[in-house]
């Protein structure tokens, strides 16, 4: 390994249109989010590996040696393919950390990626490396903004640079590098292993927004980027209220089992609803128009109704929907719902009195807004010039 000290970061992502019927083969439009997770890999003398994950109170260390007898034995994966989650070695993870496999916590998802990225990654060489590795986000975690998915992108980029399986790019004093892009599919393909572990069955759009970022297309494992789309307004609201996607994404399963015919034509729905919306979007990348917007609000609309049939709501995120049409304001969960976060589309005239109205009430109902930008950049390294220094203040103190 590299005796050097590096620090990766990897953007959030919003989901347009698609979230859980993308896990079911449909179409999905998601945009990177200009707040990231950074990770800080330091190598270490100490004969341990220590993991500090302040966003979640989570201080680990553990003894080189005692991690020896975990690593697994990735029979069926190509050189440097990623190992499927075997559940025999996850249930031996958990009992090693003292992790709960039944009813997975914040602390016990996120424990059990990093060493099962960790030991799988190193498995190939069998030689385990003393690192640090600290992990701070600017992102909500748990909310529907790809906390997650960064989490295990940032995870799979430093820990396959540290192995050699992908060089670590050279960055200039004051800037950022990205890798190779055979490097960047290898990345993504780890980074969808870590998403197994939180999500239980991902779709991988949210790794493949942190690993390449931009405004994606995914359908069916397949990736493209939208190159020509307009500036959108966006104003995100986090209704707070705490929810997991994979208990989200197991009941969406459970009721298409329980109700095929009619939650079957609802995906259908959907599906046609981002299609909908790509077609909008590239017309408007010429030139848009008010009759665009009317578009995209009631698609809007129609998916937030779809994504209310299909079990994911909440009354919190009604209450968004409700606040923000009282001021003409079209809106709708993003990610896996159930509270977490919604979007908002602003017209580019609306006006700032009207917004600030609206965010003035979302506020008094205990909600966070911001208006962001959308189309962040995917995983890059940084020299330490280039991290915020509120950033790197956090990661230098572990
Ligand atoms: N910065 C972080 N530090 C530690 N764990 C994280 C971090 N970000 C995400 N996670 C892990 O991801 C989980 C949240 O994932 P998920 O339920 O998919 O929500 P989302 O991806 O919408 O934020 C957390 O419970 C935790 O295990
Ligand atoms: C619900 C889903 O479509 C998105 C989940 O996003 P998040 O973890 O809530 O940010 C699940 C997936 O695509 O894997
Ligand atoms: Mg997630």
């Amino acid at each position: 390994m590299q005796a050097k000290e590096h620090i990766v970061s990897a953007p959030g992502k919003v989901i347009l249109h698609g979230e859980h019927a993308v896990v079911h083969g449909k179409l999905a439009l998601a945009v990177g989010l200009d707040l990231r997770t950074y990770l800080r890999l330091q190598p270490s003398s100490s004969g341990r590996v220590s993991v500090n994950l302040p966003n979640i109170d989570t201080f680990l260390s553990w003894d080189l040696s005692s991690l020896q007898d975990l690593l697994p034995d990735c029979k069926g994966a190509d050189l440097w393919g990623a190992c499927e989650p075997d559940p025999e070695f996850v249930k031996k993870l958990c009992l090693f950390a003292d992790l709960s496999d039944r009813s997975p916590d914040t602390r016990s998802l996120a424990v059990l990626a990093f060493l099962y990225v960790y030991l799988s990654v190193f498995s190939r060489s069998r030689a385990l490396p003393s690192v640090t590795v600290s992990v701070w986000s600017e992102l909500p975690t748990g909310a529907g903004l790809g906390s997650s998915a960064a989490f295990s992108v940032c995870l799979s980029a430093a820990l396959l640079s540290a192995q050699g399986a992908v060089a670590w790019p050279q960055a200039a004093e004051g800037h950022t590098a990205r890798w190779k892009e055979e490097e960047l599919e290898l990345i993504n393909k780890w980074a969808l292993q870590g998403e197994k572990i939180i999500h239980g069955n991902p779709s991988g759009v949210d790794n493949a927004v942190g690993t390449w970022g931009g405004v994606l297309r995914y359908h069916a494992g397949k990736i493209s980027p939208l190159s020509s789309v307009p500036v959108l307004r966006i104003l995100l609201t986090n209704t707070k209220v705490p929810r997991s996607t994979k208990v989200l994404v197991a009941g969406v399963k459970d009721k298409i089992n329980k109700f095929p015919a009619i939650m079957n034509p609802v995906l259908e729905s959907i599906d046609a609803i981002s299609s909908s919306c790509e077609r909008t979007l590239i017309d408007m990348a010429s030139e848009s128009r008010p009759k665009h917007y009317a578009v995209l609000e009631e698609l809007i609309d129609m998916n937030q109704h779809h994504l209310n049939v299909i079990g994911v709501g909440h009354p919190s995120l009604d209450t968004l929907c409700q606040v923000t049409l009282a001021h003409g304001l079209h809106s709708k969960l993003t990610g896996a719902g159930g509270g977490g976060c919604g979007i908002t589309l602003l017209r580019p005239d609306t006006d700032c009195s009207v917004v600030q109205k609206a965010v003035q009430e979302l506020q008094d109902c205990g909600y966070d807004c911001w208006e962001t930008s959308i189309g962040a950049p995917g995983v890059r390294l940084h020299s330490l010039s280039s991290v915020k220094s509120e950033v790197l203040k956090i990661l230098s103190s572990y």
